[in-house]
């Protein structure tokens, strides 16, 4: 099981220039000011500012919970997230959701290139104006588009705030897509990150952090707090890194997705039961039988050997003849019994285990992916 190659990083560090974006802050897109009781001096006195400076510059703009439009305005932050993300002076950087512009700025004293896909025109309008005033056109190319509908163009890393609602289909796209790159740095939801960043055997080990892990590195960046955004979201945020594995493991990624959505679809059970519930047991008896004819080897009634069952012909294979969903279910389990992970749980297996597992399910002729289905998740 092996190998893919991917490119070496490497760093570079660079002081940007503060600038401070004032900005709008609606709640949501009707006229409807921020009216929410909040007995925090703080984030009142805040969103006094913004309105102040809502009729000075942007008036007519207003930010849409809906899109994710929480601008981070901190310079301080902006330029640690600047240094931690290593930019090259001759890096094309690619960014994701660059609203006003706050962090693609920074990014484009550090960077050569920067390629920023943006979904709102409004804030296209912005961004490009920002930029030329500052004597960076050139340097800029805007995307405007959904990212999730967008082929990108060659990137060498992804430093972005992202908006949160499309982080699990974003980071996906990512890390299982074509694009080779160094690392992408990303400010997200803390408790998403969390959740990247967990390890087999903790509480909140789960399915993300198992299907990003086996193609990448996660590394916590720093803590982000609510107050630093406008308008405050709802929760706090974490930036963190994701580095591509440069060897990951041979194996097909939709069938491993497929087969992790299996493990990990109830909290805290065991292997055992999992693949117990009648349910699961006449979907995957049904996937499987969908590959009957592919060159898949099956195993015999007692489990597990898949070198002694199969008749010359291939007619004799026991997809076909065992039809009872009872008895497919014993075969599942015996492989779960025969190779000690029945009373497992997934959150403890380590990649190694879990890729062992699937390869005994696949040698047996148990399938999890659906062949006809284009859907590619990471934790749902
Ligand atoms: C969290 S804001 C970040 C803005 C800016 N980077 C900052 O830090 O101040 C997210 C931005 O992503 C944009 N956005 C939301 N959904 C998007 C999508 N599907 N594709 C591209 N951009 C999107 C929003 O319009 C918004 O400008």
């Amino acid at each position: 099981m092996i190998l893919r190659l991917k490119d070496q990083t490497l760093i570079k560090i660079n002081s940007t220039r503060s600038y401070l974006s004032s900005l709008v802050f609606r709640r949501d897109s009707h006229s409807q000011a921020r009216t929410k009781p909040d007995h925090d001096r703080r984030r009142r006195g805040y969103e006094r500012d913004v309105r102040i400076e809502e009729k000075k510059e942007h008036d007519g703009l207003f930010l849409c919970k809906s899109k994710g439009q929480h601008l981070l305005t901190n310079t301080r932050i902006l330029d640690s997230i600047v240094r931690s993300s290593d930019i090259r002076p001759t890096d094309t950087v690619l960014e994701i959701g660059p609203g006003t512009g706050n962090l693609t700025m920074k990014l484009l004293e550090a960077a050569q290139n920067v390629v920023a896909v943006e979904l709102d025109k409004r804030m296209v309008e912005i961004l490009r104006k920002r930029v030329s005033d500052h004597g960076f056109a050139d340097k800029l190319t805007i995307i405007q588009k959904d990212v999730l509908k967008t082929d990108f163009p060659h990137f060498d890393l992804v430093v972005a705030n992202i908006p949160y609602n499309i982080s699990s289909p974003l980071v996906a796209k990512l890390v299982y897509g074509s694009n080779t790159f160094r690392s992408a740095t990303l400010l997200l939801q803390k408790e998403f990150s969390r959740r990247l960043l967990a390890n087999p055997g903790d509480s909140d080990f789960n399915r993300l952090a198992v299907n990003v892990k086996l193609v990448a590195d996660v590394k916590f960046v720093m803590d982000v707090s609510k107050r630093e955004f406008v308008p405050p979201p709802k929760v706090d945020s974490s930036v963190i890194r994701i580095t591509p594995k440069e060897i990951i493991p041979d194996v097909n990624v939709q069938e491993w997705l497929a087969f992790t959505r299996t493990c990990f679809g109830k909290k805290n059970k065991t292997l055992g039961s999992m693949f117990r519930q009648k349910k699961k047991v006449m979907e995957l008896q049904s996937l499987s039988a969908g590959r009957h004819g592919s060159n898949v080897e099956v195993m015999n009634q007692t489990g597990g050997d898949s070198d002694s069952d199969v008749e010359e012909d291939g007619k004799d294979d026991l997809l076909c003849l065992d039809t009872d969903a009872s008895m497919f279910k014993e075969r599942v389990i015996e492989i779960l019994r025969t190779n000690g992970f029945e009373e497992k749980r997934p959150s403890k297996l380590s990649h190694r285990e879990l890729l062992h597992l699937l390869s005994l399910f696949n040698q047996a002729g148990i399938f999890f992916h659906d062949i006809t289905s284009l859907q590619m998740d990471l934790h749902e």
